[in-house]
């Protein structure tokens, strides 16, 4: 027998969409799926212990040979929701920012508008575990991801919504995470790959129901704030983002 392909995916709720077709056609017997949060996923990949991730697109730079694999992504094109700097004081007497220990992506994005769009100059500490969250006090403000954020929106106070901020900064969508795979892959399983990602998007209303926790509105996640396909405009976000970190 062949050997499956070993896919990395985001353990959040926003991948539920993207999983879904990976779940239940054809495709799942040719593969393996691993869930976890995506800055484990870059270790697995730069590692070898993966074939192909939902990466933070952050690690790219980083890769010796990286290929983006289909057309789906995790992206917005305005406010995303589940990615914030979230603060008791208005961003520009923030003094402290405690990083997201599970993102790649989303710190380097927090970085460049600290220093290009809210030109302020906080201290940072990296996060090493679910505690930080109980931080957020006073001058000291935090980056959250994925599910958590959702969950701390309802308690904040400001909320800067960071993909928002992204596009008011530059007119662009932001692209978190993409399909990379540190090979290449056979076309035709990309091309089936790719079918299994769009599945899923036929299928909102059924993921956002299944998965309804009543902490935030999933149809509204699903088809506003998240905007899943690696479009042109995405694609463009992306390369200002990849050039912008690599200086
Ligand atoms: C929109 C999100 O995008 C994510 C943010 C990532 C990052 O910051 O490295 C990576 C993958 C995505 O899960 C989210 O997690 O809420």
């Amino acid at each position: 027998m062949e050997e499956k392909i070993r896919v990395g995916i985001v353990s959040y709720l926003n991948s539920r969409p993207l999983i879904y077709g990976l779940q239940r056609l054809p495709i799942k017997d040719k593969i393996t799926l691993i869930e976890e949060y995506p800055a484990l996923l870059a270790d697995m990949l730069q590692k070898g212990n993966i074939d192909v991730g939902l990466v933070p697109v952050a690690i790219i730079p980083e890769l010796p040979q990286s290929y983006i694999c289909g057309n789906y992504c995790i992206g917005s094109v305005g406010d995303v929701a589940s990615v914030a700097l979230f603060s008791e004081v208005p961003v520009q007497q923030v003094e402290t920012i405690y990083l997201d220990y599970q993102s790649r992506s989303s710190v380097k994005l927090l970085q460049w508008l600290v220093q290009h769009y809210w030109k302020i100059n906080p201290k940072y500490v990296e996060a090493q575990n679910e505690d930080y969250i109980q931080q957020i006090r006073g001058n000291t403000a935090a980056l959250i991801i994925g599910d958590r954020a959702l969950k701390y929106r309802s308690q904040a106070q400001y909320i800067y919504d960071l993909a928002g901020e992204w596009k008011a900064a530059t007119g662009l969508p932001f692209v978190f995470a993409a399909w990379v795979s540190s090979r290449p892959l056979p076309e035709a399983f990309i091309q089936e790959f790719d079918e299994a990602n769009s599945y899923g998007l036929l299928h909102i209303d059924e993921i956002a129901q299944a998965h309804n926790n009543g902490v935030y509105d999933l149809k509204k996640y699903y088809s506003q704030d998240l905007s899943y396909e690696l479009d042109a405009e995405k694609r463009k976000g992306l390369e200002l983002f990849l050039n912008t970190i690599s200086k």
